[in-house]
């Protein structure tokens, strides 16, 4: 990862919130209501690590925007290769969005380990080149393309995800399963993503962000959110069972903690370091248990009583899987998320069979659990836990990633 080093890094000794009055580039050309923004309250002498209650309102207007010609983006020209953020790269202007395309200005984009797999080049199939990676994008609606049939306003605010586009006719997106549709456009990936600050989207795939909800906290729900909100649904379980999430102190799992406690589970969280232990206990985990100091199958089959009913792996490492196999009780099912490189379940049959496991993959959610996510976060039932860093500090965060030692999410202020 050295060659990632040559970026510039920039200190940034101010607090990552803006101070009131409300001063963000993105919107000093909108009119804001004074009053929704005086409820935001951050002190400029807070720490960078926030914990927030969502009680700001976002920009209401509708209003025009300058759109340049050029804008900054984080552009991957190959896989593994140099990281440049650049400050040259095209913006696509109004006139040339394709029927159903919208333009948004990103304000804030999450950083997700896809990213940083992407980025790798870890996965069998191959991405658009060069990229614009990112995927967790928050901001406005800029531009609306002719003849698109939607309810989007500009100025509204809106969430990228990692489904960018799908057909919404075959079988798959008809039943609700966009995401597995054949002809999906996927943003970070197939097409360019949220780490550039005018991005091109899907009216019908872009998610309205609640108006209370901040748009720093609102990012990572696009994809870390929706993730796990869709994959402890398909655990189809009931309140009061066990649930173990693997990779609990990691972006997506800090946020399964808090859905499925939310949701009446009992949560054990998996991962390791005192830092993500507090963190995983105090987002509702009952128990934490650190894979590089404990046996992690004793410890959950002796806290369980006999096994989990459910694990839903968001793991980074492929230990993981093969782990939960082994301390589900009977009945259980593992969900498998986590997208480690040349992973694989090595499920014995017999225990398969005679234990009636379940063992089933899920991929991102539907537009529908894109609009739950966000409410639920909109109602304070999770709460993003992160750090907004300049936007130049996507080199940075992938060490991080890749050493294991970032906790919960980084959030690039795309300003
Ligand atoms: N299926 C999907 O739709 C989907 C969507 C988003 C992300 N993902 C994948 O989910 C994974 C997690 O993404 P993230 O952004 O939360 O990453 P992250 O780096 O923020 O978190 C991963 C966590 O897993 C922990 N971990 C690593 N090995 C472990 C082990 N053996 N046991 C327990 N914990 C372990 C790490 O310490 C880290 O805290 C990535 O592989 C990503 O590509 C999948
Ligand atoms: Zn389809
Ligand atoms: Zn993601």
């Amino acid at each position: 990862m050295n060659h990632i080093k040559q970026v510039v890094s920039r200190s940034r000794s101010h607090s990552p919130f803006f101070p009131s009055p409300y001063k963000h580039p993105i919107l000093s050309s909108l009119s804001i209501n004074p009053s929704l923004l005086s409820q935001r309250s951050y002190s400029t002498n807070q720490p960078t690590t926030h914990h927030l209650n969502p009680t700001m309102s976002t920009v209401t207007s509708q209003s025009s925007y300058e759109i340049p010609l050029t804008q900054k983006a984080w552009v991957f020209e190959e896989n593994n290769g140099p990281l440049q953020l650049r400050t040259d790269w095209p913006v696509t202007q109004p006139k040339d969005l394709q029927p159903g395309q919208v333009l948004v200005r990103i304000a804030y984009s999450g950083v997700c380990h896809t990213d940083l797999h992407v980025w790798k080049g870890d996965w069998p199939s191959a991405n658009k080149l060069p990229l614009v990676g990112g995927h967790e994008g928050a901001g406005y609606v800029a531009a609306i393309a002719d003849n698109t049939q939607t309810d989007l306003k500009i100025g509204d605010p809106v969430g990228i995800k990692w489904l960018a586009n799908s057909c919404l006719s075959c079988e798959e997106c008809r039943k609700g399963y966009e995401s597995v549709c054949k002809r999906a456009a996927v943003h970070g990936f197939t097409v360019d993503g949220s780490f550039q600050q005018w991005a091109v989207s899907y009216a019908a795939h872009v998610t309205p962000i609640p108006r209370n909800l901040p748009l720093e906290l609102a990012a990572p729900i696009c994809c870390a959110g929706v993730t796990v909100y869709k994959a402890l649904k398909m655990i189809e379980g009931s309140p009061g069972e066990n649930v173990v999430i693997p990779g609990a102190g990691g972006g997506l799992g800090h946020l399964a903690v808090q859905f499925a406690h939310a949701m009446g589970y009992k949560v054990i969280g998996i991962d390791s370091g005192e830092e993500k232990r507090k963190l995983v206990k105090s987002f509702g985990a009952e128990v934490f248990v650190d894979y590089m100091k404990e046996d992690v199958v004793k410890s959950i089959v002796d806290t369980t009583n006999g096994g989990a009913h459910a694990s839903v792996c968001v793991a980074s490492g492929a230990a993981a899987y093969n782990q939960a196999l082994e301390y589900l009780r009977p009945r259980g099912v593992l969900v498998a998320v986590g997208l480690p490189k040349d992973a694989c379940v090595q499920a014995n049959i017999f225990n398969s069979v005679v234990n009636e496991h379940r063992i089933i993959g899920s991929y991102v959610g539907n537009r529908q659990d894109s609009v739950e996510a966000l409410d639920m976060a909109a109602r304070g039932a999770v709460k993003t836990h992160f750090v907004v860093e300049p936007i130049d500090r996507l080199a940075e965060t992938f060490d991080k990633m890749s050493n294991l030692t970032l906790a919960a999410r980084v959030v690039l202020d795309m300003a």
